[in-house]
């Protein structure tokens, strides 16, 4: 199976990337997938809530990678990337991140060094998720040149909608003009308060706006305190509340997403024949 790379997008903060991103990933590599996870916002929420509590402390991150990369100085393949006990394995990030984007201004195919690092080192993968930070900015345009796909959490907010616009027009740039062939797998819709009439209203009204032009993962993830929990543990929510609706509702997710590139390979074959 070719490598998969899935950036887990929106430029709204706080709408569930990081969790998707720790859930989606674990569950992937619970089914036998080879998983790299690669944090991509400087804030180091990923590395964090994958037990790495300071950041700032770890010797090799994204950003020296990165650094690396633009700067044709020799990379080791495993440079760097840790390995989590839950069977992933993690690049992580920490602020210095936010130094190398302002310094990715002055660089030649500025958008590309993500992809470059990722080209060298993706064979030894199925899937690598890449943990957005809440921006359009130079970073997150790195992550869409080098994903094959987009999966998007959308908080259920009446809020919500404007922003999505505002991600899919620049995700059309993108494809218009470094990566032609980057999908969208869909919107996740997460922290769903199911007990609410408005949270349900909510959720059916995104739906319905949605569900025209792009695929709305089914199920919702529901909202749960144990979910908000798992950060501060190091785990994810398979390991910390494996019986609850949020593990039940990733696994489904995990289970869609593999569905869809079953479903890819198959529409290839079918060309092909
Ligand atoms: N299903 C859920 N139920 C309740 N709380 C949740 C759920 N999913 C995530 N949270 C909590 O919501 C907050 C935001 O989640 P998360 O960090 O995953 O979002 P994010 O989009 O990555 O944020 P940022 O834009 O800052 O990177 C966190 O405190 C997290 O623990
Ligand atoms: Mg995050």
């Amino acid at each position: 199976m070719p490598c998969n790379v899935i950036a887990i997008a929106n430029q709204k903060g706080g709408v569930g990337k990081t969790t998707t991103c720790t859930n989606l990933g674990i569950g992937l590599a619970t089914e036998g997938m080879k998983v790299l996870l690669v944090d991509c916002d400087p804030q180091g929420s990923l590395t964090i809530s994958l037990g790495h509590s300071q950041p700032d402390q770890l010797p090799v991150t994204l950003s020296s990678v990165l650094g690396k990369t633009m700067y044709d100085t020799e990379l080791s393949p495993q440079e760097g990337i840790l390995h989590h006990s839950e069977g992933v394995d993690l690049m992580p990030a920490n602020i210095e991140l936010s130094g190398l984007e302002v310094s990715l201004v002055n660089v030649m195919c500025r958008e590309k060094i993500l992809k470059q690092y990722l080209d060298e080192i993706k064979s030894g993968y199925d899937y690598i998720l890449l943990d957005c930070m809440p921006s359009l900015g130079m970073l997150t345009v790195n992550t869409l040149a080098a994903a094959d796909s987009v999966l998007i959490p959308v908080q259920a907010q009446y809020l919500s909608a404007k922003g999505l616009e505002q991600l899919l027009q620049t995700i059309n740039k993108v494809r218009n003009q470094i990566n032609p062939k980057l999908k969208i797998d869909g919107i996740l819709l997460t922290m769903v308060d199911n007990r609410t009439n408005d949270a349900r209203e909510i959720s059916a009204l995104l739906r319905e706006t949605y569900e025209t032009k792009l695929k709305v993962f089914n199920p919702d993830i529901p909202h749960s305190v144990r979910a908000a929990e798992t950060a501060s543990y190091g785990k994810s929510i398979f390991a910390h509340d494996p019986k609850g609706k949020v593990a039940e509702a990733y696994r489904n997710l995990t289970k869609e997403v593999l569905k869809l590139e079953t479903q890819r390979q198959k529409s290839k074959s079918d060309l092909l024949r």
